[in-house]
């Protein structure tokens, strides 16, 4: 199997170790690809040609209008490309091809937005209060920038963060996770293809305890951006503190959907499934943690078993497959170690908790869909992010329980509420202390309206005007147009 490379100031090169990596199909252990496996010297060459490439220019210098032209030249590449990339990505992690396209979609999307974003910016002319002179604000590239991503969405990760950059003139090394690297790699291909100049666009490969350290610690990184888990993030913002280098952080959440009373009923269990079910429940903002009203309680968790039960499990390149595997086998026993957590908890497991039995699965790493019930607030499976097909039930009474429950939590990425009653629409939005809140749906997030989580959930948001602001520094010019001697200090 050919090698794939990284891509270090206009080249594709490969790890000065030689060590390779073979990724694997999370449906069926096989090898689909062998890439270069970097490690903190290739991270360092790809940082000094971002580092090179930003201080010469021209990228950094180039006008709005033209980093718009090929943000836009680079969409239409990734939408003549999608279904390649769509495919690689359900090879590389297991998520059904409808996703992937999905997910493809919005990506060319993104850098179109962010095409258009590149030459709005006027800057802002200040009101001055020194006579005879001008105060401008004007927002400038902030420089070499790491960009750190996920396995569970890699390419739809790692645009979120390359599109605004690009955008604002920046310098990127990009490091996807060293188990997802296909479609980072492809899209690298077509940056090439659509002439960004050398050392612009890096993509360094290897795993985080070596590239993502070196990125984080690198005095020559200006801003590191991560999307991962909360621990990797701490660690991140601890390197970063030793240069007092720019931090962004999109970490984990642990997402309540509340389902009140009155309700639509229906559309609230569609919703509840979708949330939890897609990508087998690796999505960051999955609604996990159902909680019901006591009215509704159990004709949900009926409703709510019969349709998991009937999940179909597979291979997400074979039509019809509406859930697949886990990642990995290691991610399978953490999800597999918090059931057991769950049941010695006193949750009571009301469907799944196992793998399924279907020969045809069994070198994948499923989990059947998991539904746990009498869930308790302070339990560790309420608490903690599970990042798989496992749904704990939470029952409460009044709105004020269900706010102050929902609140109980170190994550604050999303939540969502289901009522017919508005007062209750405005009063759960402004208590809901999350990034996102979503009321009457779930799981709905696009490129125009920023992301990001309140408290450990991360730092900073993406998307939307807001995510390019984050590649950018801001500064204030003042000119004096007729400066004197103002004599502080005598003749
Ligand atoms: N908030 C969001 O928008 C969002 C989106 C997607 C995923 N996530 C979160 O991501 C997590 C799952 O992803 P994961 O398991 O790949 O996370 P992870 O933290 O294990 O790894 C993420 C990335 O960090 C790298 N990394 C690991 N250790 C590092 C270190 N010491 N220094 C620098 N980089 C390091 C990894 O190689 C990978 O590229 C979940 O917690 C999920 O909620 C959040
Ligand atoms: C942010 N999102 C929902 C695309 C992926 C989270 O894992």
């Amino acid at each position: 199997m050919t090698e794939k490379m990284m891509h270090i100031d206009g080249l594709w090169t490969r790890a000065q170790s030689t060590t390779t990596r073979d990724i694997i199909n999370p449906f069926d252990q096989g090898v689909i690809a062998t890439v270069s496996e970097g490690g903190r010297a290739d991270a360092r060459d790809a940082i000094d040609a971002a580092r090179r490439a930003f201080d010469r220019g021209p990228w950094s210098r180039t006008t709005g209008p033209e980093r718009g032209r090929k943000l836009l030249l680079l969409a239409d590449l990734i939408e003549r490309d999608t279904e390649e990339l769509a495919r690689l990505e359900t090879l590389n992690t297991g998520k059904t091809l409808e996703e992937s396209r999905w997910d493809m979609a919005d990506i060319a999307g993104i850098f179109r937005y962010y095409s258009g974003l590149a030459d709005k910016d006027g800057g802002e002319v200040i009101a001055s209060p020194v006579p005879d002179s001008t105060s401008i604000v004007v927002r400038e590239p902030v420089g070499v920038c790491g960009q750190i991503s996920p396995w569970n969405y890699p390419l739809l990760q790692a645009a979120w963060k390359l599109a605004p950059a690009l955008a604002a003139g920046c310098t990127v090394v990009m490091k996807p996770s060293e188990i997802t690297p296909l479609t980072s790699i492809k899209v690298t291909e077509l940056c090439a293809e659509a002439g960004f100049p050398e050392g612009v666009v890096n993509l360094v490969l290897g795993p985080g305890a070596t590239v993502g350290a070196e990125l984080a610690e690198n005095p020559d990184v200006d801003l590191i951006s991560f999307t991962g888990g909360i621990e990797t993030g701490k660690t991140i913002m601890r390197a970063a503190a030793a240069n007092v280098k720019k931090v962004a952080l999109e970490l984990g959440g642990k997402n309540p959907n509340i389902i009140f009373d009155d309700a639509d009923f229906d559309t609230a269990l569609d919703y509840i499934l979708n949330g939890v079910f897609f990508h087998a429940g690796q999505i960051c903002s999955a609604g996990a943690r159902v909680m019901l009203q006591e009215g509704i309680h159990d004709r949900m968790v009926e409703a709510l078993a019969d349709r998991m039960a009937k999940i179909r499990l597979g291979d997400g390149m074979t039509d019809g497959t509406q859930m697949g595997p886990l990642i990995s086998a290691a991610h399978r026993d953490k999800v597999e170690s918090y059931i057991g957590i769950a049941r010695e908890e006193g949750a009571r497991l009301r469907l799944g908790g196992k793998r399924p039995a279907d020969p045809a699965l069994a070198n994948g790493f499923f989990v059947e869909p998991t539904l746990f019930t009498e869930c308790a607030n302070d339990m560790r499976i309420v608490q903690e992010e599970v990042f798989g097909p496992v749904i704990t039930v939470e029952r409460f009474s009044t709105e004020d329980e269900a706010l102050a429950r929902a609140n109980n939590t170190i994550y604050g990425l999303s939540a969502g509420f289901w009522t017919r009653d508005p007062d209750r629409m405005r009063r759960m939005s402004a208590g809901l202390r999350f990034g996102t809140v979503w009321v009457n749906d779930f799981n709905v997030y696009f490129t125009q309206a920023p992301w990001g989580g309140y408290k450990q959930s991360g730092l900073g948001r993406e998307l939307g005007r807001m995510g390019l602001e984050e590649y950018t520094e801001v500064k204030h010019i003042f000119q004096n147009h007729n400066a004197r001697p103002i004599r502080w200090f005598g003749v």
